[in-house]
């Protein structure tokens, strides 16, 4: 059986810093020409992109290795290397990033959201960046740094309003072909959907996305079959639709013994229970199927559900659908809290003092007053390891809050990490709605640039 990639392990390296360059100045009748070696590029870094017209995983499945270039190296005659290219990586919309442990680093939403996997090591300082009055013309020069690599798990959690749900050839790739422009793949055996489908309705004044995930068989919660990732699936949406097949020969099935199947395994999976649920009496047009429909639909409308009557291939009922479906998605984004929360905008600079803790003992976050500047260098934490630290401890602890309560005003000196470990942020709290926690508009306002390098 095919597998269905919406999980995938990456291998990310970003290119090596370039090395510096140890070299004389040599002119005629200037034997003792200056130091002239010029520095390595950077390495590249490998940059993750939401691209709208990306929709699956699928590339890095097939390629899970990827590479930065190196920076080059520099060169005499004050030369320096150049940088090597940022690999830039394209993911859907809803890609999550997290460590092969699970822990979150980013979750990235919105066109252009962006976060730095590994990042590129710097390019060795050439013998002219170094020379100093003591030593005037070193004979040596720096070593790039070896960039970062970094192994991450890549997970897409579609994004969709509404999910249709059934057993495997429920119609619900054939309901949403029919409902919106989307053209899903269909066949007639069992496990078609390898890939959720995600279809754009229209019902009046309301847009909405529904999307077919692969159909769900008992024991789904446990893993069997395409089950927990199928589920993965239905859990950012507003509501569910269970679509149940009226023209099934399965001696074993029938309508409401298959949404109890789908319930139980709803159930077991946990944190779907406050979703709206509409039902879909798929297939129809068959005559004993619309029989088998007229005669459960009492029952179904017995426990309070809402029941149309549809059928994919003749689309009767698919307008009545389309608008119950508008219906509670309208009301589920009515009643969505319009959540204000801070957005955190991290960018480095040097550390301002004195320090005063705003965390319990142990706890790695300070607040830095007024003194003096001066550099707290990163070393066991690289930049985006800091960077998804730091967001998730925000969003778990609600540091925000702390911060604000201990005094912190926008502009503090937020320090992650303790001693030479210490990644340092300026603090910039601005009120966004909605799940704008952890990234911005531009992921990359997550990024932190690496301590500029001392040019002369
Ligand atoms: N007669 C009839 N057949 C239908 C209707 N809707 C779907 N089918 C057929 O049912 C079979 C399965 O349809 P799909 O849309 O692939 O079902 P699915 O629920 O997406 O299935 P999985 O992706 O395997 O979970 C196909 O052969 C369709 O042609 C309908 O309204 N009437
Ligand atoms: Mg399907």
């Amino acid at each position: 059986m095919t597998t269905f990639v919406d999980r995938v392990v990456l291998h990310a390296s970003a290119g090596s810093g370039g090395h510096g360059c140890a070299s004389i100045h040599r002119e005629k009748f200037k034997p003792l020409g200056g130091p002239d070696g010029g520095d390595g590029g950077d390495g590249g870094d490998v940059v993750l992109v939401v691209d709208p017209q990306v929709t699956t995983l699928l590339d890095y499945h097939h390629g899970p290795h990827r590479h930065a270039d190196n920076g080059k190296p520099g060169q005499g005659s004050n030369r320096d290397g150049a940088n090597g290219t940022t690999l830039v990586l394209p993911v859907p919309d809803g890609t999550v990033v997290t460590t092969l442990d699970g822990e979150v680093l980013a979750d990235l939403v919105g066109a252009g959201a962006t976060y730095v996997i590994a990042q590129g090591g710097r390019g060795g300082l050439g013998n002219a960046a170094l020379a100093s009055t003591k030593r005037k013309a070193p004979g040596f020069a720096l070593l790039g740094e070896p960039g970062t690599a970094r192994d991450v798990v890549l997970e897409l959690k579609t994004v969709a309003d509404i999910a249709l749900v059934g057993f495997p050839s429920a119609g619900k790739s054939s309901l949403v072909g029919a409902l919106s422009a989307a053209k899903p793949k269909i066949a007639d055996y069992p496990f078609t959907t390898l890939v959720p489908n995600l279809g754009v309705v229209e019902a009046g004044e309301v847009r909405f996305t529904v999307a077919d995930v692969p159909g769900l068989i008992p024991g789904a919660s446990e893993g069997k079959g395409l089950g927990l990732e199928f589920l993965r699936h239905v859990e950012r949406c507003a509501a569910l639709v269970h679509v149940l097949d009226c023209a099934t020969l399965d001696p074993g099935r029938d309508p409401l013994s298959d949404l109890d199947v789908i319930e139980a395994e709803l159930a077991s999976y946990g944190g779907l229970q406050d979703r709206p649920r509409l039902v879909a009496l798929n297939k129809v047009d068959v005559p004993e199927a619309r029989d088998l429909a007229d005669m459960v639909r009492p029952e179904l409308e017995a426990r309070g559900l809402e029941v149309v009557e549809v059928s994919a291939a003749s689309r009767e009922g698919l307008r009545e659908l389309s608008f119950a479906m508008a219906r509670v998605v309208a009301r589920a984004r009515a009643e969505a809290p319009a959540v204000e929360v801070t957005r955190t905008v991290l960018r480095p600079r040097p550390v301002k003092g004195p320090e005063f803790s705003v965390t319990p003992e142990g706890d790695f976050f300070r607040v830095l007053g007024e003194k003096p500047w001066r550099w707290v260098r990163q070393t066991d934490f690289s930049n985006d390891e800091a960077v998804g630290y730091l967001a998730d401890r925000l969003a778990k602890l609600g540091v925000e809050e702390e911060l604000v309560a201990k005094g912190a005003t926008p502009g503090s000196t937020v320090v992650i990490g303790e001693g030479d470990q210490a990644v340092v942020f300026d603090w910039e709290p601005t009120v966004e709605t909605g799940a704008e926690l952890l990234h911005g508009p531009r992921g990359s306002d997550l990024r932190l640039e690496p301590e500029p390098r001392r040019r002369r």
